[in-house]
């Protein structure tokens, strides 16, 4: 199959607290992303956040409106941001095409019809990440360059979290009704990412990891800050945070992430910061 998907109802804090680790990871693990030729979508309930991945290497692939949706086209009541991570390709758009080198962005808005992701080269191809949401406004199409984004430095190697986030679809770059979506990179030696940890009960947020070294591996942090709970991930697998859950990492080496939020707000600092000494 070319184009799938798969929809993962929400959980409650409460329930989540009996779950072992292969019903976490029914739940929250998305491990079917980056498949050559292949156009995968996860459809969360959590804010009805949809994440996955089209790459194409011999074939393009069409973002296709899924039965959930019960809309004519894919994005006709939601807005879409995408980010390459390979070799550089093509997102066209009712026709007009985008050129996306690797760790560029493109933001399409409500309303465009036919989407299309093709690669340069096969022998390279484009590995698209995707995120969608509902959406209640048509906003501009907007591509995002690594020049267009808000960078931050964060933590420091003596806490093995120094790291650069940026911020490719944020309100202050692009219009956008309720998507928020940036990658943040673990330099050489460090390995936690959002730590400290926060909460915000506004949003809710799914993180896509990648660059993560074959023989590595990333143990993922979710849950209450009282009631932690972690997901052992690999390269190119992605994690639904709900929105009372924190979400951090710890890896076996340095690796890079990209981070998409939806939900009650567009304010990304609005985060309700945990005390380290504190998680339980
Ligand atoms: O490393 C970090 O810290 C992050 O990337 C944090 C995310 O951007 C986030 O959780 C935003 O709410
Ligand atoms: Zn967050």
């Amino acid at each position: 199959m070319k184009n799938n998907y798969e929809v993962r109802y929400a959980a409650s804090p409460q329930d989540v607290k009996s779950y072992d680790t292969t019903r976490l990871r029914d739940e929250f693990l998305i491990d079917n992303l980056m498949r050559a030729d292949e156009l995968n979508l996860v459809y969360s309930h959590f804010d009805r956040f949809i994440s996955g991945s089209a790459v194409p290497v011999k074939e393009e692939l069409t973002l296709e409106a899924i039965d959930p949706l019960k809309a004519e086209f894919f994005l006709e009541r939601r807005e879409l941001g995408v980010i390459n991570i390979g070799g550089a390709g093509t997102i066209t758009v009712d026709g007009e095409a985008y050129d996306l080198d690797n760790r560029e962005a493109l933001y399409v808005g409500q309303g465009n019809k036919n989407i299309v992701f093709s690669s340069k080269s096969s022998s390279e191809p484009a590995m698209f990440y995707i995120n969608s949401t509902p959406a209640h406004k048509a906003y501009p199409i907007k591509k995002i360059g690594i020049s267009d984004v808000e960078v931050v430095e964060l933590g420091a190697p003596e806490t093995c979290n120094a790291r650069t986030l940026r911020k490719y679809i944020v309100n202050s770059v692009v219009d956008v009704c309720q998507l928020q979506m940036g990658m943040t990179e673990l330099k050489s030696g460090s390995v936690w990412n959002t730590m400290p940890a926060h909460v915000h009960d506004r949003r809710m947020e799914v993180y896509f990891y990648f660059d993560v070294p074959e023989d590595q591996a990333v143990c993922h942090f979710m849950g209450q800050p009282q009631e932690t709970r972690h997901i052992w991930m690999q390269n190119n697998q992605a994690v639904i945070s709900p929105a009372w859950s924190i979400h951090s990492g710890s890896g076996t080496s340095n690796y890079t992430f990209i981070w998409g939020m939806a939900g009650e707000n567009l304010d990304y600092g609005d985060m309700d910061h945990c005390k380290v000494n504190e998680l339980k």
